[in-house]
């Protein structure tokens, strides 16, 4: 098993970072440019194992994609090029490549299977299958298809009106993707929004999508004409160096072209709400998402309460967000956030236990957590969960606690953000 030794912070962070490609736009970049016809040249791509699984599936379908360390290439031949793999494919950890790829493979006229890791095997699939059945396609699996492996034999799918019940932006991309090609309009409800960089994609694709108050509609059919795409740095990544700049005294960062599409900056608002020092320059949009530079300073933090709509806005945040509110003043409430349990790990439970471990007061309730702050927290040896978002949060605890942090199992970082530690070292004096 991995380890990794966390020594306290004797000094500030201080410095500059760009932080990697997001990896919802870099997931949908190479899913639209392999469905498109041309070439599809995509810069700052996140080069993290989950966005290799969805390049590796395209690849299993015949689709040739060039990757360097510059950029991706990928010949997309439009849709009906795309041929039944030879092989099953595998998904890893990537809850994402699942879900997205399932919309699309339902609408090929093929047989596949698909499996994933022993975290993304525990991860319901129902959520997607469900929808894409009444669609057409015939999905099968265990537990009458809720859990991976799945057989898929796609086909000629009709349109649907789906209000989706949970609030999921993969369940979302799903059906649009499947609407995409199926017959007709197909339409999906959500009552809470979640990041639209499905429909923001599409469009830049040369494809239609619109929105009417809360209803999504796509016209299946459509053929997509190849795009460049500069993915924008990745929020959700960034989201730990805010924390960090927050936390550590006498710090001051700047993070780079991070993307602030407002379906995605919901911890920004919880940091502000809090007290933090943030401000945000040169801001602007890059293929139809707006991105700009972060500033953030040390300061310290009073406790908040977090629900209702923002939660699908800082959902991949909520782990990092209750560390910083158990250094804050008075009580933090996080509630509305029951999808926590269906990530990587159920991050309810593994935020409450590896913080607690540090010396936080901090427990569970059925869709959140308490956190009475104010707590110092000291070392101990804490397991990441094999979950990334855990591991890089227990990675910015140990900058702030009074003793030695041994984090295991820390290689799952590797899934969002392979330079974690490089870029950590990059802005601190002290870590080796
Ligand atoms: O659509 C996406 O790219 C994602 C949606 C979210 O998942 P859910 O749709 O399951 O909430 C998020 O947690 C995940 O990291 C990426
Ligand atoms: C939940 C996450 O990803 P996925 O669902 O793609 O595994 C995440 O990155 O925090």
């Amino acid at each position: 098993m991995s380890k990794k030794v966390l020594e306290p912070l004797k000094s500030s962070l201080s410095g500059e970072l760009t932080v990697p490609g997001d990896k919802s736009i870099s997931h949908r970049a190479v899913i639209f440019g392999s469905l498109a016809e041309g070439t599809t040249e995509i810069t700052h791509f996140l080069d993290g194992e989950d966005c290799m699984r969805t390049i590796d599936a395209f690849r299993a379908m015949g689709v040739e994609i060039e990757k360097d360390n510059q950029k991706i290439v990928v010949h997309g031949q439009g849709i009906s090029s795309l041929a039944e793999p030879e092989q099953p494919i595998n998904l890893g950890n990537s809850g994402t490549t699942a879900r997205l790829l399932l919309g699309v493979l339902s609408g090929l006229p093929h047989h596949f299977v698909v499996y994933g890791d022993e975290s993304l095997s525990r991860r319901p699939m129902d959520r997607v299958s469900i929808p894409l059945r009444k669609m057409g396609a015939e999905i099968d699996g265990r537990e009458n298809g809720r859990l991976l492996p799945l057989a898929v034999r796609g086909g000629s799918l009709q349109n649907i009106a789906y209000e989706t019940p949970v609030k999921s932006a993969q369940v979302k991309s799903a059906v649009l993707l499947a609407g995409l090609l199926a017959e007709g309009t197909t339409t999906v409800t959500e009552k809470t929004t979640t990041r639209d960089h499905t429909e923001t994609m599409l469009r830049g694709f040369g494809g239609e999508i619109t929105k009417q108050g809360d209803v999504i509609s796509i016209t299946g059919r459509q053929s997509l004409k190849a795009a460049k795409v500069e993915v924008p740095g990745d929020i959700s990544s960034a989201a730990f160096f805010l924390a960090a700049g927050t936390l550590v005294p006498g710090s001051k960062l700047i993070l780079k072209k991070v993307g602030l599409n407002p379906t995605r900056t919901g911890m920004l608002d919880v940091l502000t709400d809090m007290g933090a020092r943030l401000d945000i320059i040169n801001q602007r949009t890059v293929g139809g998402e707006a991105i700009g530079d972060i500033l953030v300073e040390y300061s310290s933090l009073k406790g908040t309460t977090i629900e209702g709509e923002i939660i699908p806005r800082l959902i991949d945040e909520l782990p990092i967000v209750a560390l910083l509110a158990s250094r804050a003043e008075g009580e933090t409430i996080i509630r509305d956030a029951e999808e926590l349990r269906y990530k990587e790990t159920d991050r309810i439970a593994a935020v409450v236990d590896t913080l607690a471990s540090l010396g936080a007061d901090i427990s569970a309730t059925e869709d959140g957590m308490v956190i009475n702050g104010g707590s110092s927290l000291r070392g101990a040896v804490v397991d990441s969960y094999g979950d990334h978002r855990i591991g890089m949060m227990i990675a910015i605890a140990s900058l702030i606690a009074s003793g030695q942090v041994v984090l295991t199992n820390h290689s799952c970082i590797g899934i969002s953000y392979p330079d974690f530690f490089a870029d950590l070292q990059k802005i601190s004096t002290n870590l080796s």
